[in-house]
């Protein structure tokens, strides 16, 4: 990896970050406290996360907090007392999400156990008729040649992170009228060459959304699968509720069922992963770290050799892509191998552009990008990229 690149914190107003942590974080606690009908002690609460996230400081857990051991390893200790503005963003947002659940007592036991607080807007998201269109345009995929099926799921999963699943066949994925095109970088053949036919290796793939993004990533795998280009699959999730849509193991089964129920060859998809979780070829795996507040270069040992033996990794989205470069201010022509190294094993990221952290772009069309949008293609999500390392 390069020397280093500025950490990104969020205390600098008028930057994206802090806009985060001011104005959306208590726009998420406004919204949790609409979706269930919580009593007195939760919105207390609720009231006093908003106080402390805004205003406050990083307050410690309780000694007897079941994850206590793990957020001191991962630097709450380091961090506990300061401003959430001044520790790194990655850190204060991850936390954030850690003690909104705690506020609506998601880990204690009791009537809120395990409810997770987003559950009404993913299930919104999942019976949307946007949802039964893009299922429905799998039915014309059938037969189409195999190269453009490829292209087409990929590219589903791509966009899919804008929850913008079109199954495109074009080549931009976006506006291709734009003056910069959708796609800002395509290693798309380098990912491919790594997913030979006949490939007799595991393929795995971080999820990041639930509901219209984990509907095509789910769509990949049984393509891979059937496909013969991977034997097994790991779809990695988070353990429990997170950044709001992020996906759980209880999203991956209500995204299944969705599947199975539809029409045309989308139940065929939903009846091949069905059967490969039954014999194991597709498992789910909810590590802890998935929710935690540090870039993989810091992941434990269990998850490195698990990744080290992947063919490949896919990662998907726009916070995991953070975790993976390290969320720094790298200049954006950084390579991508450079900036990747920790990472165990050949590994590819599809993420739609949604915070300033960017690598591997070639100069021509960071100044494309800079001249005809400013600094807004960085975060707008309009923008996305296949990038990839073997
Ligand atoms: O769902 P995605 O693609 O990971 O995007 C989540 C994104 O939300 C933000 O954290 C803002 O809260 C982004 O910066 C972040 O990376």
């Amino acid at each position: 990896m390069p020397a280093s690149a500025p950490l990104i914190l969020g205390n600098e107003p008028g930057s994206f970050p802090h806009s985060v942590l001011a104005e959306r974080h208590p726009a998420i606690i406004r919204q949790v406290r609409e979706a269930f009908p919580y009593g007195p002690d939760r919105r207390r609460a609720l009231d006093a996360l908003l106080a402390s996230c805004t205003k406050g400081v990083i307050e410690p857990l309780p000694a007897d907090a079941h994850d206590r051991d793990r957020w001191a390893a991962w630097g709450l200790d380091t961090y506990a007392g300061r401003s959430w503005f001044d520790v790194p963003w990655l850190w204060s947002e991850s936390y954030f999400y850690r003690q909104l659940l705690e506020s609506v007592g998601y880990f204690a036991p009791g009537p809120w156990q395990g409810i997770d607080p987003f559950r009404p807007d993913k299930l919104a998201e999942l019976d949307a008729p946007q949802t039964d269109e893009e299922l429905a345009a799998l039915d014309a995929l059938e037969d189409r040649p195999a190269g453009e099926r490829d292209r087409a799921l990929l590219h589903g999963s791509l966009w899919g992170n804008r929850a913008d699943l079109g199954f495109r066949l074009s080549a931009g994925g976006a506006d291709t009228s734009a003056a910069v095109p959708g796609l800002v970088a395509d290693d798309s053949e380098t990912l491919w060459s790594l997913l030979p036919p006949s490939g007799a290796g595991t393929l795995c793939l971080i999820a990041d959304n639930s509901g219209r993004e984990l509907v095509p990533d789910l769509l990949l795998i049984a393509h891979l699968l059937a496909e013969g280009r991977v034997e097994r699959a790991v779809l990695h999730v988070k353990p429990h509720p997170y950044y709001v849509s992020d996906a759980t193991p209880a999203d991956v089964l209500d995204a299944l069922r969705r599947l199975t129920v539809a029409p045309g060859a989308a139940r065929g998809y939903g009846r091949r992963l069905w059967a490969a979780l039954i014999d194991g070829r597709l498992t789910v795996r909810a590590h802890p770290f998935s929710c935690g507040p540090l870039p993989y270069a810091e992941m434990p040992d269990d998850l490195r050799a698990e990744f080290a033996a992947a063919t490949v990794t896919i990662v998907k989205g726009d916070l995991n892509y953070r975790r993976l470069v390290g969320d720094r201010l790298w200049p954006p022509t950084t390579p991508f191998p450079d900036v990747t190294g920790c990472f165990p094993g050949p590994v590819a990221a599809l993420r739609t552009l949604k915070s300033d952290v960017i690598c591997g772009l070639d100069a021509g069309t960071e100044a494309a990008l800079d001249a005809a949008e400013g600094p807004r293609w960085r975060v707008g999500g309009t923008h996305a990229l296949i990038q990839a390392r073997a």
